[in-house]
């Protein structure tokens, strides 16, 4: 079996607990609470802010310039594109997406960056693409199981999101998680089975992690006795 193959059987689980959660019920159904909403998108700005710094370390990780290609081009599209879901979530919840780019990290999206980092930091090309993954596979998953339930009709305000993960939108990169599934059996192909199991873990837990930030917008889960809302901008230090 394919490293990727095995991968992806042992996070169905996972990624059928996503589907399932309420949050992406809501988005599936339209309708989700404000709070809700903006909790996530703050979160959000803040977790794909880290997510375009992973990727510039990847690109040091790069032995050949189509490798570093890929991830210049997905820096370019989470500049760009990324944006666009955001925008759907704020004009739902009705609060300026400038209001919310200043978030400090809530607990599980500082998990969830530094889980990044530490892949960056202590590992390979493959670990850092292992623990990136789980955010473009479950986002497509999640969007074209919506798309095949026809949750993607006029009456839901939350169509454009939808159609953006899914495969419909003309600017998303609809196959960047097989390129990056393609990628780590290339490279898995270098490392022996304790290693792999290392990469695995990675990844298995970023599939986790992602279950986690849902769940952390839905119940708008702070830090317990040094909220993160509560600080000031000038007082973010946090990346
Ligand atoms: C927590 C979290 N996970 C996944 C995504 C979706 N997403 C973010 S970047 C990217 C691919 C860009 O290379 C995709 C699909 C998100 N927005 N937030």
């Amino acid at each position: 079996m394919l490293f990727s193959e095995e991968l992806k059987q042992n996070a169905t689980p996972i990624l059928s607990a996503i589907e399932d959660h309420p949050f992406v019920q809501g988005i599936a159904t339209g309708t989700l609470p404000k709070e809700a909403l903006t909790f996530y998108v703050g979160q959000d700005f803040n977790y794909l802010n880290a997510f375009i710094k992973v990727y510039a370390a990847a690109v040091e990780k790069c032995r050949d310039r189509s490798d570093m290609a890929i991830f210049n081009e997905q820096i370019n599209f989470i500049l760009n594109s990324e944006i666009h879901p955001h925008h759907v979530f704020c004009n739902v919840a009705g609060v300026p997406y400038e209001s919310l780019q200043h978030a400090v990290q809530a607990p599980m999206t500082y998990l969830y960056n530094e889980h990044m980092y530490n892949a960056a930091r202590t590992g390979d090309l493959i670990d850092i693409v292992a623990a990136m993954l789980p955010c473009p596979w479950t986002y497509f998953e999640i969007a074209n199981k919506l798309i095949a339930e026809g949750k993607n009709n006029d009456a839901n305000v939350f169509k454009d999101w939808i159609d953006f993960y899914g495969s419909i939108a003309d600017d998303t990169d609809a196959n960047l998680s097989d390129r990056f599934f393609a990628l780590i059996d290339r490279e898995a192909a270098n490392y022996n089975a304790a290693r792999l199991a290392v990469i695995e873990r990675r990844f298995m837990r970023s599939c986790e992690l992602e279950w986690d930030f849902w769940e952390q917008a839905y119940r708008q889960q702070d830090w317990q006795f040094t909220p993160a809302k509560n600080l000031r901008q000038d007082q973010v230090i946090q990346h």
